[in-house]
């Protein structure tokens, strides 16, 4: 466990406060109202330090302990109270975090057992790919599919090094699954993708060297510097920081990158969460034995397709996608 990790994971709710003497207190203490609260948006989290958005000023906050257990992460909707100025010490308090739209869980690793949530109300997950140098990986795409569908995302391919290689076997394996896509290419128009991601808030993940970075500069100019030099979220070179950061688009919208994002957390994914994603075949799966794999001989799927109420192609994807589930993320 690093440093930066455990320094991570330290926050208010650590230190313990220790309670009065027996019958000082009332047993259950009761919340504050904080009606003076305002409202934000989480744009980065670096070392129990979160960086809000509130209005139009960016504030520094920290979890109140009422917060509990909950988790805050990048994307959550907040209530804050304190020192909202914005001013380089104020620190402010974040005492509510609101409904979460969506949640993407990134994978367990070796220095942390638990999937976590690491992006709240994003409602479109950008699968960054290139289409060669570095070689498109059909297993990752689909571990993103799978994460994008049980996050409630929209999944959009972004297909980049057209100039390398051209788009079409990739695109042809994923037409079953009807997954929009966007190509592009090194110094050509990026319309498209801005016209995707406009208005929404969208997470960007890919392996490193498919040229995300290059799209996030190319879409957000501030970020540049942020890329090279310093984040403007976290105040650090970006090399020290592997949390995710959100970026404001200039046409409105949101992209929200994930350096260090590498698979997503996809053991908790039931078969019936994926199938809420194929309509087509979720009506045939009625007939299937009760906690269905889908991938098992007396699937009824096989026999729903067989009549004619479904495409073969949407059953292979929905059972490849099912078998990118299981063992190691790449
Ligand atoms: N031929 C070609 N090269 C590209 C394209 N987009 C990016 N590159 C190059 O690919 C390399 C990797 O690009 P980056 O934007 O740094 O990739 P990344 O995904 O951010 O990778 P990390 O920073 O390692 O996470 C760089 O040398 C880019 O110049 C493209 O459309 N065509
Ligand atoms: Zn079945």
């Amino acid at each position: 466990m690093t440093l930066a990790r455990r320094l991570d994971d330290f926050d208010e709710d650590d230190v313990r406060v220790r309670p009065g003497r027996r019958g000082t207190r009332p047993r259950t203490r009761r919340r504050p109202a904080h009606e003076e609260a305002v409202t934000g948006l989480v744009l980065g989290v670096d070392r129990g330090r979160y960086r809000c958005l509130v209005g139009d000023t960016r504030v520094t906050a920290m979890r109140a302990r009422e917060l509990g257990r909950k988790s805050v992460v990048v994307g959550d909707r907040v209530s804050v109270v304190g020192d909202i100025s914005g001013e380089p010490d104020a620190l402010a308090r974040i005492v509510r975090v609101g409904p979460r739209s969506s949640a993407l869980r990134r994978t367990a690793d070796d220095t942390d057992p638990f999937e976590r949530i690491i992006v709240a109300n994003a409602d479109q997950l950008v699968i960054v790919t290139a289409l060669a140098d570095p070689e498109p990986r059909p297993r990752m795409i689909d571990r993103c599919l799978v994460a994008s569908y049980d996050a409630g995302m929209d999944p959009l391919l972004c297909l980049t090094k057209a100039d390398l290689s051209p788009p079409d076997d990739l695109v042809a394996a994923y037409a079953p699954l009807g997954v929009p896509y966007v190509v592009t290419s090194r110094d050509g128009p990026i319309d498209e993708l801005r016209g995707r991601l406009s208005g929404r808030m969208s997470v960007l993940v890919g392996h490193s060297g498919v040229g995300k970075s290059t799209l996030v500069n190319a879409l957000v100019p501030e970020a540049l510097r942020a890329v090279s030099h310093v984040n403007p979220v976290t105040g650090r070179g970006r090399h020290t920081s592997s949390s995710a950061i959100a970026l404001e688009l200039p046409d409105g919208g949101w992209i929200i990158d994930t350096p260090g994002v590498r698979s997503f957390g996809l053991a908790h994914v039931a078969p019936s969460s994926l199938l809420g994603a194929f309509p087509d075949l979720a009506e045939g799966a009625a007939e299937c034995p009760r906690a269905c794999t889908h991938l098992q001989a007396d699937c009824a799927l096989d026999a729903w397709v067989a009549a004619g109420h479904a495409d073969e192609a949407r059953l292979d994807s929905l059972r490849r996608l099912l078998e990118s589930r299981e063992g190691e993320s790449e």
